[in-house]
């Protein structure tokens, strides 16, 4: 177990040196500039190790960095023992301390590549069939609802990572989709979520999917158990329930109590997280939608980034240049933010998903031995699909006074030629732009020279870019299910590498619990004003509020 504090790497102290002398000096015109091979020394092209057709390219030449910083980032990786990690995870190392768990998404991929030990690892070919053979079933109308009927609509119940992954693949693989079969997420547990999802289904058509690792979420328990008397209301019979719900779930005993049948029971293990289990049984809804086949290439995809990521030196290795890009202005440039823009609205739920995959994973402030931190852990992280940021945050991207890193994705070609193109051909022309401004920005003579001599003053310095603003820029053939695996892969490891300098436990989520128990206690006080005890004063005005006005 590590969790040194990062500030004591003699790779850190450098960085913080380089900073403090260089980075009044580091601007990005001068770089580009002084250098006409910086593109190719700062880019690189990813080749699927395990499928020459999976690629992308990664350009991460504006930002802000020199070969010897980048050197420097890497010597932090070294010294933080990033591969010696890795390493740890990938052969069922308990790496998530607290819990004393391995942590083991990359074995639901492995496709038996990698040699893991660890209880139930054996098992995950097993669960997939089940998968196969279900959501096939499924989609060939074999398997029928209560009446006979075939299914058409999949309600997946589960929030966080038991909703969150299922909803952003399905979303960015709907070109896979069999159209005929809807997927539809309830997650909140304010009641109108189910409400207005329940108006879209038939009863005798809809398959109800209860994802819960642990079956204990009071939030998925009770949508489910909404959605068992909604289907009941009609089919009456309790012995229709084995035809229209199904459960994904560690907890076996949880489950039948439930009401679940054992065999419409899909498994999986405490060694997968919730914000990494999109590729275990968490991912039914996915298979459902696009197909079996499809999810295999999803995990292919991750697989090979798997590969990449645990084979190919930090010089090279991807995840790992993203993770030290990020690091640098995190920790040294006090960068709060960074911002995810898919040029592609196949994806524009990316960034909800890696809003838990990274503020889940890196949102801590004690190390893995329990000292707290003196320096920046995970940033926030936040985004749209592009253009639509364009005409709403961008303006402060350009010229507000914060720095917020921003990572650039696109397809150079689209699921939609409409207009021979024409839509993907502007969408891109922004994807491309974009960057360049921020990077370049344009400075107060060239507005002059725009606005002629009579220009007000105050317009022109308005019209100043200070330029500088870094980004990464992802360029990938085609959304495939192959490349969105590589994908969603390599940030899970930018992850990673992260939260191993700062020695941080990045599979834990303490954070969440304490706000779970006080609702607990208050849920038992809602009734009457009387019963609210042991709050402060506002907590208390605010339930007695509530509690004036509120009708059953
Ligand atoms: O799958 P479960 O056990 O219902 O948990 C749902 C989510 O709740 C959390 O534990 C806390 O938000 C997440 O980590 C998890 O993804």
């Amino acid at each position: 177990m590590s969790g040194r504090l990062a500030t004591e790497y003699a790779a850190w102290k450098e960085l913080q040196q380089i900073y403090d002398e260089q980075h009044a000096s580091l601007v990005l015109r001068d770089l580009f500039a002084q250098d006409p091979a910086r593109f190719s020394r700062f880019s690189k092209d990813y080749t699927d190790p395990t499928d020459p057709n999976t690629t992308f390219l990664l350009d991460y030449s504006k930002n802000l960095i020199t070969q010897p910083i980048l050197d420097t980032l890497l010597s932090l990786v070294r010294e933080a023992g990033v591969e010696r990690y890795r390493d740890a995870m990938f052969s069922g190392g308990h790496i998530n301390n607290t819990e004393d768990r391995a942590v083991l998404h990359v074995a639901l991929r492995n496709f038996d590549d990698f040699k893991i030990q660890e209880d139930g690892v054996n098992q995950v070919a097993d669960v997939l069939d089940h998968m196969r053979t279900f959501s096939d079933a499924v989609r060939n109308g074999v398997w029928k609802g209560y009446t006979g009927k075939t299914i058409d609509t999949i309600v997946n119940i589960g929030i966080g990572g038991s909703d969150l992954g299922p909803v952003m693949v399905t979303e960015a693989l709907k070109p896979y989709s069999k159209r005929n079969l809807n997927v539809r997420f309830v997650s909140n547990i304010d009641g109108t979520h189910l409400a207005e999802t329940l108006r879209l289904c038939n009863p005798e058509r809809t398959l109800f999917i209860i994802a819960s690792k642990t079956f204990t979420t009071q939030e998925t328990i009770t949508n489910a158990e909404s959605a068992k008397a909604w289907f009941l209301s009609t089919a009456k019979d309790q012995a229709h329930v084995a035809k229209h719900f199904v459960a994904l779930s560690t907890n076996t005993k949880a489950v039948t109590a439930f009401g679940i049948d054992k065999d419409n029971m899909f498994q999986f293990w405490d060694w997968v997280g919730g914000r990494y289990s999109l590729w275990s049984a968490i991912g039914l809804s996915i298979a459902l939608y696009i197909g079996y086949d499809n999810f295999e290439q999803l995990l292919r995809g991750a697989h090979g980034m798997d590969k990449h990521f645990k084979e190919t030196p930090p010089e090279n290795n991807l995840p790992v240049l993203l993770a030290v890009l990020g690091i640098w202005y995190n920790d040294f440039y006090g960068a709060q933010t960074h911002v995810l823009l898919p040029y592609d609205q196949y994806l524009h739920k990316f960034a909800d998903y890696f809003q838990q995959g990274d503020m889940e994973s890196n949102g801590k402030s004690v190390t893995k031995s329990g000292e707290r931190v003196d320096y920046q852990t995970g940033p926030i992280i936040w985004g749209a699909a592009g253009t639509n940021g364009q005409h709403s945050f961008y303006q402060l991207l350009h010229q507000g006074t914060k720095l917020v890193p921003a990572d650039f994705l696109a397809p150079c070609t689209s699921h939609n030629s409409i207009g021979h193109s024409k839509h993907h051909r502007i969408l891109l022309s922004n994807y491309f732009a974009q960057p360049e401004a921020l990077a370049f920005g344009k400075t107060e003579e060239e507005v002059r020279k725009e606005l002629g001599p009579n220009a007000r003053e105050e317009v022109v310095k308005s019209k100043v870019f200070e330029g500088n603003r870094p980004s990464n820029s992802i360029l990938f053939p085609l959304l495939t299910p192959r490349t969105l695996g590589a994908l969603i892969a390599l940030y899970e490891h930018k992850i990673f590498t992260q939260g191993v300098i700062w020695g941080i436990n990045s599979f834990d989520q303490m954070g969440v619990e304490l706000g779970k128990v006080l609702a607990k206690n208050i849920l038992a006080q809602l009734n009457a004003p009387e019963d609210v005890k042991g709050h402060d004063s506002s907590t208390t005005g605010l339930i007695h509020y509530y509690q004036k006005y509120r009708k059953e």
